[in-house]
């Protein structure tokens, strides 16, 4: 069963607080201009548990060594069409990468392999134009061809409704999931109770 949960797109002090109460274990910033979840100022309270991650779409260098080091990020999430030879580049760096592949058939897992030992973890996502936060799924039963070496988060569409799924998914590197825009009162804002229930659902039906 995976175990690390990873809550993304969060925007307000209170909000990020409150959910990080829950013991999640990394909560996600996105710096992506063009998304409703863009962080747009330095909120007045920030992750001190859980780990930072921040969500990058095809972001120049210099921009992502900006946050990382003003956000005290712990994690890097490339969530474009970034290559292996600048997720080397960011890894020469100090960064530790989370890097993303938007999954809608078989051949899209193929591509991991070229950036095996520069990533901490892949994601998984759901294909769409927008790059993330779609609220879709994809068919998580592609990722048993997934035989590479780096442990990966489920992400795409999780919803209030997965825990079921969840638990019914095993693949010996599932490391956790990705809770984003199905666990939110408005873009940039999550339901604090809603993953509370979500999570708890989540371990009654582990085993
Ligand atoms: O949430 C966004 O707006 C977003 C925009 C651009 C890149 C990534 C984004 N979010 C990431 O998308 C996935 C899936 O989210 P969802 O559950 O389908 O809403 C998640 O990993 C977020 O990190």
């Amino acid at each position: 069963m995976a175990t690390l949960i990873k809550v993304c797109g969060m925007t307000e002090a209170e909000n990020i607080r409150n959910v990080e109460q829950l013991g999640v274990d990394m909560i996600g910033f996105i710096f992506y201009p063009k998304s409703p979840r863009c962080l747009c100022e330095m909120p007045e309270y920030l992750p001190t548990h859980a780990k930072r991650v921040g969500v990058f779409v095809n972001e120049n260098k210099e921009n992502i060594l900006m946050y990382a080091d003003r956000f005290s990020l712990d994690y890097i999430q490339l969530h474009g069409t970034e290559s292996p030879e600048y997720c080397r580049s960011l890894q020469s760096h100090g960064l530790r990468l989370i890097k993303v592949f938007s999954i809608s058939h078989l051949k899209d897992l193929l591509a991991t392999s070229s950036y095996n030992g520069l990533c901490d973890y892949y994601l998984f996502d759901t294909k769409t134009p927008c790059y993330g936060g779609s609220g879709n799924q994809f068919d998580w039963n592609l990722l048993y061809r997934y035989s590479g070496p780096t442990p990966f988060l489920l992400s795409g569409g999780i919803n209030p409704y997965s825990a079921k799924s969840i638990k019914e998914f095993r693949h010996s590197r599932f490391a956790g999931i990705d809770l984003n825009s199905r666990f939110e009162t408005a873009p940039g804002i999550k339901d604090t109770e809603r993953i509370e229930t979500f999570l708890r659902e989540l371990k009654e039906s582990s085993i």
